[in-house]
This record gives C-alpha cells, structure tokens and sequence, in this order.
C-alpha cells in the first residue's frame, strides 16, 4: 500500500516511510517512495537490478539515512534517529539476510548463529541454546559444530537465515537472500524463510527481482529506476509436498 501523502503512521503498520529520496555520491538511489508495512505481513520489493530495491532496504531498516522523508518504525521515527540508536534498533528488532551468508569462518555453525545474542549481551549458555534451537527448526542441527567452510552454499545460507531469526526480530530484511542459490534450493529457503516468519509474526520485505519468489509475499511493491511502479497483492503459491518438507519449525 503507498502511503497517503498527508498522513500520519498508521498504528497497525509496523514500518511506514513516505517521500524516501536518497542518491549514492549524487547518483539517484531513490526518488520519493512512500511504502508502508503492516504486522506480519511478507512483503516483495521487485524490480529490475539497480531499481533500488537495495536502497530501499537499508533506509527502511536504519543503515541509510535518506536525505529526505521520513521512516517509521512502530510510531518510532526511525529517520530523526542517530547513528547509534539505529545501530541498536538494527540489532535488538531487526534481522538482515543478503545474497551472501558473510558467516565468521573461525566460529563454529551455532556461534555463527548465536552472534546477535552474544553482541547484545546474553549468556554464551542462552545464546548456544537459543541459536541450537534455531538450527533444530532450520533442519540444520547436525551442522552446529561444524565450521562454515564445511557447507554447501544452501547450507550455510539457512545459517544466515538462523542468525537472522534468532533474536526473533520484529522484521527481517531479506535482499535477494536466494540469488546465489539454484531453483529447488531457493524455493526451500523461501518456504523456511515464510514458515518462520509466519510461526513468529515476523515482517519480511523480501527485495527480489525474480517472479517467482515474489510468489511468496502476501503483496507486492515494485520499483523501477528508484521510483515507485506499481503495488499489488500476490495471490501466494499452492503449497507443494516438497515446500511441506522444507523444514520442521515449531512455534
Ligand atoms: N554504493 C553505491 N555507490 C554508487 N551507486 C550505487 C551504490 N549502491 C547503489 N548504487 C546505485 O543506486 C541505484 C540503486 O541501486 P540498488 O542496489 O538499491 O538497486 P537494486 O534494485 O537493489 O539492484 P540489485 O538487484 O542489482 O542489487 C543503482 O543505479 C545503483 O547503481
């Protein structure tokens, strides 16, 4: 939904933006979006490369400041927001999964997962038994011990997606999480990623810009040369046994 102009945030949107303009070194990166998200809600940013999805991303989720309009998060203003308090709203509510797993080679699966608890504080005894749990729920438990270099690429991006939901964040940011990965590959690490969120009440925007992930989200939101396109809700994929057999996750 693009957000009216004149409005305020909407209490049930847990992210709202409106009027977003940013420009990498002077080039445009975004030009006056305005996006809103609500609760739980899974939501496909789309578009060709170099659309701005990525840009988009980042503003929403605090790691950019857009140079004008505003970003809110829960009635929060995020864009009034310094660099630290961002910093600390990025890790304590929100989980990112890019194209890349970027797992810390010398620490064992589970620590790699369990790298948000232990940076916010948490025992290493909570943190190795929340991150385990997590692995459990991703079908890759047996892997917990191992080191990254032991992993498939499909493997060690459902690490990422562990690292991501192991806070139990209130949005995840997912920015072509699916790109390095092939057909049946991706199509498990989407139906994982979604189960999750949904099982948790997570919002995801899920940046893509390939048809068939956007399959996934309850809508979609597309951009083209950093402007709004078009906004439109997905009629969602028919469940496959294949997709039921992603992944064991319990609330
Ligand atoms: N660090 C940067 N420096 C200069 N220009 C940039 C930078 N990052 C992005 N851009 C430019 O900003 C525009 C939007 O890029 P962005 O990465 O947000 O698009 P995207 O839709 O995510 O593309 P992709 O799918 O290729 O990641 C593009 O023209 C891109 O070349």
């Amino acid at each position: 939904m693009v957000a009216p102009a004149d409005d305020a945030p909407p209490d049930n949107d847990v992210l709202w933006a409106r009027s977003l303009h940013y420009s990498h070194s002077g080039s445009p990166g975004l030009i006056g979006v305005s996006v809103s998200v609500r609760q739980g809600e899974i939501l496909a940013l789309t578009g060709p490369r170099g659309s701005g999805k990525t840009t988009l991303l980042r503003c929403l989720a605090g790691s950019l400041r857009p140079e004008q309009g505003e970003v809110w998060f829960n009635s929060v203003p995020v864009h009034t927001m310094g660099a630290l308090a961002r910093e600390r709203l990025r890790r304590d509510r929100f989980g990112w999964i890019g194209p890349e797993p970027h797992l810390v080679p010398e620490l064992k699966v589970w620590e790699n997962a369990a790298l948000p608890l232990l940076i916010a504080g948490a025992s290493h005894r909570t943190a190795k038994h929340t991150a385990c749990e997590w692995l459990e729920r991703l079908d890759i438990a047996a892997f917990a011990r191992k080191r990254p270099g032991a992993l498939t690429r499909a493997e060690a991006q459902r690490v990422a997606l562990a690292r991501a939901l192991v806070n139990e964040p209130a949005v995840i940011f997912a920015d072509e999480p699916t790109a390095p990965l092939h057909r049946a590959e991706r199509a498990l690490l989407l139906r994982t990623l979604t189960t999750a969120a949904r099982s948790h009440e997570i919002t995801v925007l899920l940046a893509t810009h390939d048809e068939q992930s956007a399959a996934v989200a309850d809508r979609r939101f597309a951009l083209l040369d950093g402007r709004t396109a078009g906004a439109a809700v997905s009629a969602g994929p028919a469940e496959t046994t294949e997709d039921q057999a992603a992944c064991s996750l319990s609330a």
